[in-house]
């Protein structure tokens, strides 16, 4: 009988893993905090609120009490938002044996501090920092959860914890890489979403592919820029939780940070456009934590800068892109900055 893992957070992408995961053979227990949620998932087997179509196996328990749901887990996948990691991690902190290894799948920068996740989970419980992995890449909860072929990344401090949730995570359709570099994994993963913002913003207002394509490279431009400067390998942004990331959550229906732009773009307020999304859009605290660290390092970043406006300075959108198209103007590729970092 293979290990028990338990997956917090019932919302689609934690819904999503459960029942990967239970394809790979593993005993999956699932977390909603909700009991009348949990009760209802389980009847059902299926999460019609965050994942409607597709079926829950009879082999993943679904429940409400944490310490039930803890014993005898091996490993924790973590799938709240960002901004409730650190509580869902107070909470799990008394129940843990020791010995279990912790994945991060949210994708996120703390508001509060500023911080990372992996650097979150760090500071509540640094005697875990060889057994956290975070799981990164393109990956949309509505085809993991169907068998879609799909690659993802699991990056450690550890490269044996890394190897460990790859051979757990890989299948036929989940194909995982490991990495060393957390810092460009965890960055590429959450400011992945400013630029997705953005390029629904752009979509919303009736631009066309090329105005994205132009936002997508642009913006892989800035958030290597940031990247590198909080000390991530510029390749890893070319990778699967870079450029990879980038362009599903730009491109995809089924993207929220993309969905919730594009109803900005077409005159929603921001309240309306994450009340009409349902689910979590990470990219709205990313970018006032994102805006808040370029500023305090001088790095420019200037499709966040005008995301950040439109967010929350009530800059109407299409000013905003006119703003960026008539900066002044420059070379494409910042040839002194990176001689200057070694690249
Ligand atoms: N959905 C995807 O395709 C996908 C893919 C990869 C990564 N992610 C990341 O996974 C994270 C979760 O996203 P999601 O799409 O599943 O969100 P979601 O909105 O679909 O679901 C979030 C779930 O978390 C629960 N939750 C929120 N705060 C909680 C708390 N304090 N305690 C317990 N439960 C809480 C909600 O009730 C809900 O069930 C995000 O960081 C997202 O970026 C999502
Ligand atoms: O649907 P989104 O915009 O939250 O993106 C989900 C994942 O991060 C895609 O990899």
């Amino acid at each position: 009988m293979q290990e028990v893992i338990a997956v917090l957070g019932a919302g689609s992408w934690g819904t999503a893993l459960a029942v990967h995961l239970a394809s790979n053979h593993y005993r999956v227990r699932l977390w909603a905090r909700n009991p009348d949620f949990a009760r209802e998932i389980a009847a059902k087997r299926e999460n019609a609120k965050y994942l409607p179509g597709v079926t829950l196996p009879s082999s993943i328990e679904v429940m409400s009490e944490l310490p039930l749901l803890l014993e005898e887990a091996k490993i924790i996948v973590f799938a709240v938002p960002s901004q409730s990691i650190r509580e869902v991690i107070k909470k799990t902190k008394p129940l843990l044996k020791g010995d279990c290894f912790l994945v991060n799948t949210a994708k996120g920068l703390e508001n509060s501090t500023c911080l990372r996740l992996s650097q979150v989970f760090i500071e509540e419980l640094p005697q875990y920092k060889n057994r956290l992995v975070v799981l990164s890449g393109p990956s949309h909860a509505e085809e993991v959860g169907r068998g879609i072929p799909t690659a993802v990344v699991a990056a450690s401090h550890s490269r044996e914890a890394a190897e460990y949730l790859q051979d757990v995570f890989m299948s036929p359709t989940l194909r995982v890489y490991t990495s060393l570099d957390l810092v460009g994994v965890e960055l590429g993963g959450a400011l992945k979403n400013i630029i997705a913002l953005g390029a629904g913003i752009a979509e919303g207002l009736g631009y066309g592919d090329n105005t994205k394509a132009a936002l997508i490279t642009r913006g892989l431009t800035e958030i290597a820029r940031l990247g590198v400067k909080l000390g991530a390998n510029p390749l890893t942004f070319l990778g699967l939780t870079g450029m990879g990331d980038l362009v599903v959550t730009a491109m995809s229906r089924h993207s929220r940070n993309r969905r919730a732009g594009l109803l900005i773009g077409q005159g929603y307020s921001l309240q309306e456009a994450l009340e009409r999304v349902g689910m979590v859009v990470e990219g709205v605290h990313t970018t006032a934590v994102a805006r808040r660290i370029a500023l305090s390092y001088q790095i420019e970043m200037p499709i966040t800068e005008k995301t950040y406006q439109v967010l929350f300075e009530g800059l109407p959108p299409d000013a905003a892109v006119s703003h960026l198209m008539t900066r002044s103007k420059r070379h494409e590729v910042e040839e002194t900055f990176f001689q200057r970092i070694g690249y």
